[in-house]
């Protein structure tokens, strides 16, 4: 059985349980991130990963999710059109599935997933999208991730 999911427009507002979304900065405006920028203690080596993420085509399907228990992270659109994060609070160190979340952000948006928060690796929409990607390391796996199997695969619909 395959659940469905569609996607929803990202906004901070409704992204505020599992991360912090900075979007389009206007001419002489900027913005930050400084306290959801989290290294808890083994994570001490910091990771300024660059990457060149294939496209995906919709729907997408989810069978597996991920969390870094030690550190958010941060992707930074460097030249992307849409991308899809699709993230759950936890229940009893797993993704809730009755409250799983899809979003879809434009090249303008960044995402810093909290420390912790449920999510599904990088997917990118209609072409290759390069990032920035800022977290913390202990150095080695399988600290760095945690992989969570979804009890039904999720297909995400625009
Ligand atoms: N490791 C990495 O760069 N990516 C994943 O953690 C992810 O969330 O896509
Ligand atoms: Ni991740």
């Amino acid at each position: 059985m395959t659940r469905t999911l569609r996607l929803e427009p990202l906004t901070a507002e409704a992204f505020a349980p599992f991360g912090d979304v900075v979007g389009a900065i206007e001419p002489g405006g900027g913005a930050k991130l400084s306290e959801t920028l989290v290294a808890l203690p083994g994570a001490a080596t910091p990771r300024l990963g660059f990457n060149n993420a294939k496209a995906w085509d919709l729907p997408l399907t989810a069978t597996e999710m991920e969390r870094h228990n030690l550190s958010s992270q941060c992707f930074v659109p460097l030249d992307v059109s849409r991308w899809v994060m699709v993230v759950a609070p936890d229940l009893d160190g797993r993704p809730d599935p009755a409250a799983l979340r899809a979003f879809v952000a434009t090249g303008d948006q960044a995402v810093n997933y909290h420390v912790g928060t449920w999510h599904h690796p990088l997917r990118v929409l209609d072409r290759p999208g390069r990032f920035a990607v800022l977290m913390w390391t202990t150095g080695h796996k399988p600290d760095d991730e945690e992989w969570s199997t979804l009890p039904e695969p999720l297909q995400i619909e625009a």
